[in-house]
């Protein structure tokens, strides 16, 4: 079959809590737009924007990027107007400190990368570039069930390498894409953040929303936590040296104990995304004060 592959960048969402940030909507929109060389709506043929693609470009059909601005119905992005603000005041502080480079977030299925990717990405008025999405095949569960794995990690590192030229987007990456240290190579155009999140709380937040997306974990049988907790455990058995290559990591289980949680589950994901920026300012300062030393 002729497939057609391509992949969706959505920009950052928004709100009706933009308002508290001081800022139109259509400003970053505009600001990404410009930045990225295309205009609301347009897709961007990438297999045009990149070179030498060498044997992957001869196997894989082109990849296209469409920008879309999507807000589902009744999405919560901030959980409070405090967080709204510190939210605001943290991504102030990271700006100049990041100067446009890209942010990726990393971490297991589930981890949060693209509800806590979608908030960066508004606080920081970037544009937001969720997991691989293909435009004519439905789901990331139909590229593995028409074509493999293989060809999907193949696609996935193909994008990584397009994006590790484009400025000031929140990537929200596959779980998977750490383990190929060519993917960690075009990330480390950027700033890459590890969600570190306990593997019963990721089966949980997976089983609420069932496996059927998750080609990976759908094979298992049992019920939905438990298949999910399976799988997991042994993804992260295989991927637990990868995850620490990031720059930042954002710990779940430290929050939790740092405010007398004993759940993680208590930590929304503003407040996630508050620690991300408080973490990566800690990271870039520490450069800058390292180069000046
Ligand atoms: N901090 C959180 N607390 C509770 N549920 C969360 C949190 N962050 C994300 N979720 C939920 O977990 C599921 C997976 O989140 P998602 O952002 O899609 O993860 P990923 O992109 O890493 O696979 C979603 O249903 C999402 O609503
Ligand atoms: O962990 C993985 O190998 C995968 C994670 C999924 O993305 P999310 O991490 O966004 O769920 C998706 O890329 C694919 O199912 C493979």
């Amino acid at each position: 079959m002729e497939a057609s592959v391509s992949f969706s960048l959505k920009s950052s969402y928004l709100t009706k809590n933009d308002t508290k940030f001081g800022r139109k909507c259509t400003g970053s929109v505009r600001a990404s737009s410009l930045q990225l060389g295309f205009q609301r709506g347009q897709t961007v043929d990438l297999a045009n924007l990149t070179r030498n693609r060498g044997s992957i470009k001869s196997r894989n059909p082109p990849l296209k990027i469409s920008c879309c601005h999507k807000h589902p119905a009744g999405t919560e992005i901030h959980n409070s107007f405090d967080d709204a603000l510190v939210l605001k005041r943290k991504a102030q502080d990271v700006l100049p400190y990041l100067n446009e480079r890209c942010i990726y977030l990393v971490g297991m299925m589930g981890s949060g990368k693209t509800t806590v990717g979608k908030i960066l990405s508004e606080v920081l008025g970037y544009s937001f570039f969720d997991r691989l999405q293909a435009v004519g095949i439905p789901s990331v569960a139909q590229i593995f069930k028409e074509h493999s794995e293989a060809f999907f990690r193949d696609n996935e590192s193909e994008v990584l390498k397009d994006l590790s030229t484009m400025r000031r987007l929140v990537v929200a990456t596959g779980g998977g894409a750490v383990i190929r240290p060519l993917n960690w190579k075009y990330m480390k155009h950027g700033i890459s953040v590890w969600l570190d999140v306990p593997l019963d709380a990721l089966a949980r937040r997976i089983a609420a929303v069932g496996t059927a997306s998750r080609p990976l974990l759908d094979k298992e049988s049992g019920d939905p936590y438990t298949k999910a907790f399976a799988k997991l455990t042994s993804l992260f058995e295989q991927r637990s040296d990868a995850y620490p290559n990031a720059d930042v990591r954002v710990c779940l289980e430290d929050m939790a104990s740092k405010q007398g949680l004993s759940d993680v589950s208590a930590l929304t994901p503003s407040a996630i995304a508050i620690e991300a920026l408080l973490k990566i300012e800690i990271y870039l300062t520490e450069k800058v004060a390292a180069r000046n030393s």
